[in-house]
C-alpha cells in the first residue's frame, strides 16, 4: 500500500476511535451521575485494576501488536479523562512540580486531572482532610532507604484512609548546566543521597552535599549555582533546563518507591489486597509477640513492620504493619479483633489493591 493510502486508513480508524471514546465518555458521565446520587467515590481503584487486568488479558488473547505496558498507559489516560468528566478532580501531592511524588501521582491519575503541589507531607494530608483535594499522594517507603517516617507519623491523628498504592521505579540522574569537572556541590533530597551513596563516594568523594526539601528544589538551586549539580529525576531537569550529565546513578538497579493514595474512604475488596494497620501495644512483657500471634494462627502473611515513637508518651511506640488480604475478609476480621485485645490503640489505615508492578 502507498503511504497516502495507509494514512487514509489510519484517519478512518482514528475517527472511529474518537467516536467510540466519546460514546464511552457518555457512559462515564452516567456513572458519575449515579455515583453523585448515591454518595459513592468517583475514583474506583478496584474497578480500574480489574479493567486494566482484563484488557491486558484480552490483548494477549487477540495477539495484539501493542505491548501490555502501552495498553495500560493508553487506558490510564482514558480513565484520567473519565475522572475529569465525572467531577472537579484535584490531587494534592508533595511538590513542587517535577518531584517523584508528582510523577507517581501522574502515573496513577493521568494528565487530565488537576494537581495541587503542597510544600510538606502534613499539607498533603490537610488538603484532603479539608476537601481542597479529593485525594493525596505521599511516599511511604523506598526499596533501599526504607520507610518515610514523616508519612507514618501523620497517620496517628489523621482521619484519612489509604485507597491505593503506586510503585514507581526511581531513576536518579546527575543534572547540571556545567561540565562534570566543574561540579563541587551536589544538591538533593536526603532520601536520594541515600539511594546514590556509593555512586557519590566513587564519583564525587570531596563534593559538598546540600540537603534540600525536594529534588525539584535541588534542580532549581543547581541551575543558579556556577559549581552546583543536582541528583534528581528527568522531569526536574526538564523543568529547570538542566542537562543530564549521567543517567541512572542510583546504587540499586531496582530502586523502587512505594507511594500511597489517601482519600476519605478505603477501597472495596479485589481478591488481591493489602491492609495497613497501626497500633500501640499494652505496656507489659510479651505484648508485641501476643499481638502478632493471630496473624500466624490464621496464616495471614505480614509483609512489613515498622515502629515509630508515638510522640504522645515517652518510650511508647506505634507499630505499622501491612498484611495480605482485605479488612472485610472474615479471617482478617477475627485476627484483627484478637490483635486489638493486646493493644492500647489500633487503627485500620486502609485496604487496597496489592499491585506490586511498577507503573
Ligand atoms: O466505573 C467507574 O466507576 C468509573 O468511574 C469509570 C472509570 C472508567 O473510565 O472506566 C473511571 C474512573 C474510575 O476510577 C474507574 C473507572
Amino acid at each position: 500500500m502507498a503511504l497516502d493510502d495507509v494514512r487514509n486508513r489510519i484517519d478512518t480508524i482514528d475517527t472511529e476511535l474518537l467516536r467510540l471514546l466519546n460514546e464511552r465518555a457518555e457512559m462515564v458521565h452516567e456513572v458519575g451521575e449515579i455515583k453523585k446520587a448515591n454518595g459513592l467515590e468517583f475514583y474506583a481503584p478496584e474497578r480500574e485494576e480489574s479493567l486494566l487486568t482484563k484488557l491486558a488479558e484480552r490483548n494477549e488473547q487477540m495477539g495484539g501488536k501493542l505491548p501490555e505496558q502501552s495498553v495500560r498507559a493508553i487506558y490510564r489516560e482514558i480513565m484520567s479523562a473519565a475522572l475529569a468528566l465525572e467531577t472537579d478532580f484535584k490531587i494534592a501531592y508533595l511538590g513542587p512540580a517535577g518531584t517523584w511524588t508528582h510523577q507517581a501521582a501522574i502515573s496513577k491519575f493521568g494528565n487530565s486531572v488537576d494537581y495541587l503541589p503542597q510544600t510538606n507531607f502534613a499539607d498533603v494530608f490537610d488538603a484532603v482532610a479539608r476537601g481542597k483535594a479529593l485525594y493525596g499522594v505521599v511516599p511511604i517507603e523506598n526499596s533501599t532507604e526504607g520507610a518515610v517516617s514523616h508519612t507514618l507519623d501523620l497517620f496517628a491523628d489523621s482521619p484519612l484512609k489509604i485507597c491505593a498504592q503506586v510503585m514507581l521505579t526511581i531513576e536518579n540522574n546527575l543534572i547540571a548546566n556545567i561540565e562534570r569537572d566543574q561540579i563541587t556541590k551536589l544538591y538533593s533530597h536526603p532520601q536520594v543521597f541515600g539511594q546514590c551513596r556509593e555512586w557519590i563516594h566513587r564519583n564525587f568523594p570531596a563534593a559538598d552535599l546540600v540537603e534540600v526539601s525536594s529534588t525539584t528544589r535541588a534542580a532549581e538551586l543547581a541551575a543558579a549555582d556556577p559549581h552546583g549539580a543536582a541528583l534528581a529525576g528527568a522531569l526536574a531537569a526538564e523543568l529547570y533546563g538542566l542537562s543530564i550529565v549521567e543517567s541512572s546513578i542510583q546504587d540499586s538497579t531496582t530502586n523502587t518507591t512505594r507511594f500511597l493514595v489517601l482519600g476519605r474512604k478505603t477501597c472495596p475488596a479485589t481478591g488481591n489486597d493489602r491492609t495497613s494497620i497501626m497500633f500501640a501495644v499494652k505496656d507489659r512483657p510479651g505484648s508485641l509477640y501476643d499481638a502478632l500471634k493471630p496473624f500466624n494462627e490464621f496464616n495471614i502473611n505480614m509483609s512489613k513492620i515498622e515502629s515509630r515513637p508515638s510522640k504522645k508518651r515517652n518510650w511508647e511506640y506505634f507499630f505499622f504493619v501491612d498484611i495480605k488480604g482485605h479488612c472485610t475478609d472474615p479471617k482478617l476480621v477475627t485476627a484483627l479483633e484478637e490483635l486489638s485485645e493486646h493493644c492500647s490503640f489500633i487503627k485500620i489505615l486502609g485496604s487496597y489493591p496489592d499491585t506490586m508492578r511498577p507503573e
